[in-house]
């Protein structure tokens, strides 16, 4: 007998476009999916850690998805297969697991420019949240990649990635999070920026909502707000002085958007 209640939390697998397979948790629950997608250093943890999936409440239904190369997820090794295509693959290798006609996409950092490119791309996406990126061009400095790509891949990767996030003021689930991401794939998702990521992204459909979230400090505030113009997306602006700052906030967002929810 069912108590009506939802079933558990459920470990999936699916296999993307390009044979990937992409490891994640379902947690069931009333109402539309909403996919969590975690940054390059990171792995679907930082969503407990960071306190945002308590603050989203017992009753969301949420999908947190190890991207390729992180987490459960198979490792691909090269920066071809870390191109932003390949991850907007692992999504839709999600989106039609759950077979739902309509999804949120939640994603910090390079996991929010992920969750933009597959809005402007899957029409299944209805909400799409970006935390602390937005969706404009930009231009991907090669050198700057090829220099982060060594650091992170070299012997001392996680050391340089931890030294840098406590430096900048992350919280600790940011900081761990880095080391639990194997150094040859760090570097390969690095270099992986070169493959697309520079191109900006576009509205899916008119009824799309698109949410840009940032500091309100943030010291490049420019290309968020031409994303509410070029994209009609809202901006929310967190308290706080820097982007990797506003990671402390994480937990405060799931809980305005779990307002949103209950107020939707
Ligand atoms: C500072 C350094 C520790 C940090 N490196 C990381 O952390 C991870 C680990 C290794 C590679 N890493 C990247 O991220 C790639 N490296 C960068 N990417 C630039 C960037 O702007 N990225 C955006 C997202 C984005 C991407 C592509 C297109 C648009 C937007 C971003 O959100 N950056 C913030 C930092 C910030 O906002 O100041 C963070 N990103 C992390 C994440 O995405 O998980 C968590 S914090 C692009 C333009 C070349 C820069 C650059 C110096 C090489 N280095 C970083 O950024």
């Amino acid at each position: 007998m069912s108590s009506g209640r939802p079933g558990g939390p459920e470990a999936f697998e699916v296999t993307s476009r390009d044979g990937t397979a992409i490891r994640g948790v379902r947690r069931p629950g009333p109402g539309e999916p909403l996919v969590l997608v975690h940054g390059v250093a990171m792995d679907r943890r930082i969503w407990y850690e960071s306190g945002f999936l308590e603050a989203l409440g017992v009753d969301a239904h949420v999908i947190t998805v190890d991207l390729r190369g992180r987490g459960e997820s198979e490792k691909v090794g090269s920066a071809e297969g870390h191109g932003i295509d390949r991850y907007v693959e692992d999504l839709r290798a999600v989106f039609d697991r759950f077979g739902a006609r309509r999804y949120g996409v939640f994603g910090t950092y390079f996991g929010g420019r992920i969750a933009l490119a597959a809005a402007g791309t899957d029409p299944r996406v209805a909400r799409a949240f970006s935390f602390c990126a937005h969706g404009e061009e930009v231009e991907i400095p090669e050198g700057a990649v090829e220099e982060e790509a060594r650091a992170v891949e070299g012997p001392d990767g996680h050391r340089y990635l931890r030294d840098h996030f406590t430096r900048k003021g992350a919280p600790p689930w940011m900081v761990e999070a880095c080391g639990r991401v194997d150094r040859d794939e760090l570097g390969a998702a690095t270099r992986g920026l070169l493959y697309g990521s520079d191109r900006r992204t576009e509205r899916g459909h008119p009824d799309q909502e698109l949410v840009l979230i940032t500091a309100e400090g943030d010291a490049d505030l420019a290309p968020f707000h031409a994303g509410e113009k070029r994209l009609g997306a809202r901006l929310w602006l967190v308290g706080s002085p820097t982007r990797v700052r506003a990671a402390g906030r994480l937990a405060e967002v799931g809980r305005r958007l779990a307002r949103k929810e209950a107020g939707s």
